[in-house]
Parts: structure tokens; sequence; C-alpha cells
């Protein structure tokens, strides 16, 4: 799948720009405060229909404008192309379209332009809270179609706001139980889909970390840089399904929690505290590993889910990369690219000056570069 053009309006510091004839790799250059970054946001939009900087529309529409509007054309290996686009307006209404028909509900939305984000937030996987994690954890599941999680999480959470309401009026037993049962149901389900997806992700994970550890040890034959040891190859990522793990499942969670809820006013235990830990030994992976470890693990865990992706649906995923040399060596730069280039079926990547992106990483694959200036985008002749 590829996205072959791009129109964005009033995004952020972009008036109008159009993107064509986008290729499998488009570096996307310009001093800072240019727009780079407002171009992944809009590419990122297109595919979740918000940004990823803020829920607040209003910070994302261009000042003094009524909305921002994104369209995509797509182009699937046999699949007829297909267009996306996004409206958002001040009063926060949108407007989603697939191919001229808008689309109502999220789940149609499934599959046609997965996008993985890596940017410098991106240490919030392992340094910030579950939710960031959580995130992650579902991102597969948004992609593939008719997995039946878009629906036993709408209704897990309908189930757990009206349960949460009953506790705060510190209400027990009768009342409850319908909202805990509908909660167990719904929360199984949950809990087997990202168990089943966990226990795919986590191997290739593991391979995804061999090899990037290796070829940065390996990058020690050029005689430049000491040899050392692979740094991850003592990760262990381990999924928490938001209950205590000594105790057999989510029902008997519930049901043994129960009286702290009461006490507390809301449900503890469940799918909504779902995390996934990453360790090596004991210690928090976070706590052990330098910042540009941590980059390379979280974008690891990225190549991994789309790589499954790609394996067991056939879903392609674009890979939106911004500002990659921030924390990372030219080693690790290119070890990571050669990874995400085997699982990319589109990549859209930013720096500063074309050199902090080399050709060379990309394997010969066909290079499309842009230049950016107070949010006007250029195509940049080269014969790359
Ligand atoms: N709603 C908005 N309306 C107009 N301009 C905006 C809006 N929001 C942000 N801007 C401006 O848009 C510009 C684009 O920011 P962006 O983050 O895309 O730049 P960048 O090229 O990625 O920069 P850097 O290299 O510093 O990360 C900034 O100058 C910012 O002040």
């Amino acid at each position: 799948m590829q996205l072959n053009s791009l129109d964005i309006h009033n995004f952020r510091n972009i008036s109008k720009a159009r993107l064509s004839d986008l290729g499998p790799v488009n570096l996307i250059h310009g001093l800072n405060g240019s727009g780079k970054t407002s171009v992944l946001e809009a590419v990122y939009s297109l595919s979740m229909t918000r940004s990823f900087r803020t829920r607040k529309t209003k910070l994302v529409i261009r000042e003094g404008e009524r909305d921002f509007i994104v369209r995509g054309l797509i182009s699937a290996l046999g699949e007829t192309d297909y267009s996306l686009g996004v409206r958002r307006s001040l009063d926060d209404k949108s407007l989603v379209k697939v191919s001229g028909e808008a689309v109502r509900s999220f789940g149609q939305l499934a599959g046609l332009l997965p996008v993985q984000l890596i940017n410098p937030d991106s240490f919030d996987l392992l340094e910030g809270g579950p939710g960031n994690r959580r995130q992650f954890l579902d991102w597969p599941m948004f992609h593939v179609k008719h997995s039946g999680f878009f629906e036993a999480w709408s209704r897990y959470r309908k189930a757990l706001s009206q349960r949460n309401a009953l506790l705060r009026r510190g209400k027990m037993g009768a009342e409850i139980e319908p909202w805990s049962m509908e909660l167990v149901r719904h929360g199984k389900t949950l809990d087997e889909i990202r168990r089943s997806s966990f226990n795919a992700v986590a191997p290739v994970f593991d391979l995804v970390c061999q090899r990037l550890g290796e070829s940065t040890v390996l990058g020690a034959d050029d005689g430049e840089r000491p040899a050392a040891e692979n740094p991850f190859s003592e990760l262990k990522l381990d999924y928490q399904p938001g209950w205590d793990q000594g105790i057999s499942d989510f029902e008997l969670a519930l049901s043994q929690a129960l009286e702290g809820d009461v006490r507390q006013g809301f449900t503890r235990v469940g799918p909504h505290r779902a995390d996934v830990k990453l360790k090596i030994g004991r210690v928090d992976a976070a706590e052990r590993l330098s910042r540009g470890q941590i980059k390379t693990v979280v974008c690891a865990l990225k190549i991994a889910q789309a790589k499954w992706l790609k394996e067991e649906h056939n879903i392609d995923s674009v890979f939106l990369i911004d500002d990659i040399a921030a924390e990372l060596d030219q080693y690790r730069r290119a070890a990571l690219i050669e990874q995400i280039l085997d699982v990319a079926s589109q990549v859209f990547a930013t720096s500063i000056e074309p050199s902090e992106l080399d050709s060379s990483w990309f394997q010969g694959r066909q290079i499309k570069r842009f230049h950016v200036e107070h949010g006007v985008v250029n195509p940049v002749a080269t014969t790359e």
C-alpha cells in the first residue's frame, strides 16, 4: 500500500500543499519550525483522523481558519485505488470519507492506512504511563478488519462507565451485577485478542532486537568502534492483563476486587488497566538502557508489530519518522532504517539537513525529497 499523493489545507502553518508522485521513501527537509512535522501529522491524521501531537483540533487548524482538510490517494496491490479524506472544524466536527463515502465508525478505516509513528515522544512508550503502552498493544487490532476488537472495546467502555457511576454512589449487589457481567464478557474478549496478538508479536520483537543489536555490534568490524555486547539480548516483554496474574481469570479478579472497588469508587482491575512491561532481569528496561537504546527498542516494538501485521494479515504499514537523527548515532540510524525498510511499504522521514538521511541507507529504493520553508512544500529535483 502506498500513499500516491497528499493534499493539505489549513493544517498548522501549511495553507495549501500538494505532495504528488510520492514514492516508497519520502524525505522531508527544512529548518526548525518550517512545517516538516506538520506534513507527518497530516499523514497521521488521514490514518487516525486526529493529530498525534494534540487532541485539540483548534491547535491544528491554521490560525484564522475554520477547518483543516487532508486528502490522500492510496494504491494497494490487487485493490482498486481509493481516496481518504479528513476534514475537522473549529467546533470539533469531523467528516471522514473513503472514496467519497462518509465513514460512520472508526472500524471502517481498519487497514486502509496503518501508520507507525517514530518521533521524539516515542520514548514515552517505555518511560511514560501505561496508557501509551495500551495504545501500542491495541494498534494492530485497530487495523485488522472484523477482529471483534472495536465492538468489544466500545461495549466494555460503556459497561465500565456504568459500573463506575454506581460504585461512586456506593452501590453493590444486584444493581452492579449486570454491569460486572457485561464487563467480564467483553473484557475476556479484549484480553483474548490482545493476548494472542501479543504472543505473536513478542517473538518477532526478539528477532528484530537481536538483529538491531547485532548489526550495531557487527559495525565494530569497521575498526572505528570498540566491540560491545548486544545490549538487547536480555530484554523480556511481559503482557499484564490488568489484574494480578496469580488470579486465574478476569471474572474472579473482578469479584475479589469488589469490596475495594466500592471503597474507592471505581473499577480497579480489568483490561482498561492492562500494560506491557519491558525488563532486563528484574529492572525496568527504561531504567537500564541509554536514550539511544530506548529509542531503538521502541522502534523494534513498532517494526515487530508491522511485520506481524504484514505476515499474518497481509496488511502494509507506512512509517512516519520524525527527526531520526535525534539520539541515534549513524550506525543505529542505518540499522534502524534497514529494519524499517524490511517491513514498511512506504516511509516518510524528516530531518533538518538532507545529509542527516544518507541515501545509501535506503538500499536502492526510489527516494523523493521535499523541502519545506514557512509552510510551503516543494519537491527537490534529485538524481537518487
Ligand atoms: N495552528 C497553527 N497555525 C499556524 N501556524 C502554526 C499552528 N500551529 C503551529 N504552527 C507553526 O507551524 C510551524 C510548523 O511546525 P512544525 O512542528 O511542523 O515544524 P518542524 O519543521 O517540524 O520544526 P522542528 O525542526 O523544529 O521540529 C511552527 O512554526 C509553528 O509555530
